[in-house]
């Protein structure tokens, strides 16, 4: 589906609210906060900022957002657990606004963690946005998937096959699937007014996954640790707008530069 500018407008507003929220949540990823805590806060951002999270009571999860820490590639659910120093989390959540999605997800350091660690939350960010780079109209879907794929596996991390980015705009998943890897002449033609996530999971270790026995919660096979970041973009006439990008430059905490 192509969106015109209504649409951006409606996106930039739900992306914003977010963004602000994945700001927030930076000082609470510490030693002993637990996940939990982390949901609650989101739940009450959003009933403050008239909005609801996505992923509430979706194919029957049961909590405003994912929370995956180390060796969890995705969709971890929030619990009773305290934080650790030295752990790796992500926080992903997706706000409706006025029934436009805002999906978005950074990762967050528990103090001082392994340096492996942190090379893997750099090597990640900079191919979600080497992703983002490759698009513009006339580009094939699957120029995304390259660049990802390229920069990841140049850096000896491999990256998720199980899961991918999606449209997203009114509907928090739509067509297309947009994968992390890939060929650049691959699927289908970019094209301004499109709207769609770009999300990609990188471990350190072998791309393979699987599911505990929760039905969410996704690991590494191996345990390696595994990072993402997300952000939601539109197609411009000459690139794209990156509508998830923190308005405090808070995009990746714990690291430099
Ligand atoms: C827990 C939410 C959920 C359930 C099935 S897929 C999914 C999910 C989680 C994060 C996302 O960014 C996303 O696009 C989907
Ligand atoms: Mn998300
Ligand atoms: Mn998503």
């Amino acid at each position: 589906r192509l969106h015109g500018e209504e649409g951006f407008e409606a996106m930039r507003k739900a992306c914003l609210l977010t963004a602000q929220a994945l700001d927030l949540v930076a000082p609470m990823v510490k030693n002993g906060t637990t996940t939990n805590e982390i949901d609650q806060m989101l739940y009450e951002y959003g009933m403050d900022n008239n909005a609801i999270p996505a992923t509430l009571n979706y194919r029957g999860y049961t909590k405003s957002c994912c929370t995956s820490i180390n060796h969890v590639v995705c969709h971890g659910i929030p619990n009773d657990k305290p934080l650790r120093e030295g752990d790796i989390v992500n926080v992903d959540v997706t706000y409706v606004l006025d029934g436009w999605h805002g999906d978005s997800s950074r990762m967050y350091p528990v103090g001082e963690i392994k340096r492996s660690a942190e090379r893997l939350m750099e090597v990640t960010h900079e191919s979600l946005m080497r992703g983002i780079a490759a698009v513009k109209p006339g580009v094939k879907l699957g120029a995304i998937g390259a660049a990802i794929q390229e920069f990841a596996e140049a850096e000896r991390c491999s990256v998720v096959r199980d899961f991918c980015g999606h449209g997203i705009g009114q509907l928090f998943h739509d067509a297309p699937n947009v994968l992390h890897y890939g060929r650049v002449s691959e699927g289908p033609e970019l094209r301004k007014g499109m709207i769609f996530t770009i999300e990609p999971m990188i471990n350190l270790g072998r791309p393979h996954v699987k599911v505990l026995a929760d039905g969410w919660t996704a690991v590494t096979r191996d345990r390696s640790l595994s990072a993402q970041y997300e952000h939601t973009i539109g197609v411009t006439d000459d690139g794209c707008e990156i509508f998830t990008l923190s308005p405090n430059g808070l995009d990746r905490p714990g690291l430099s530069s």
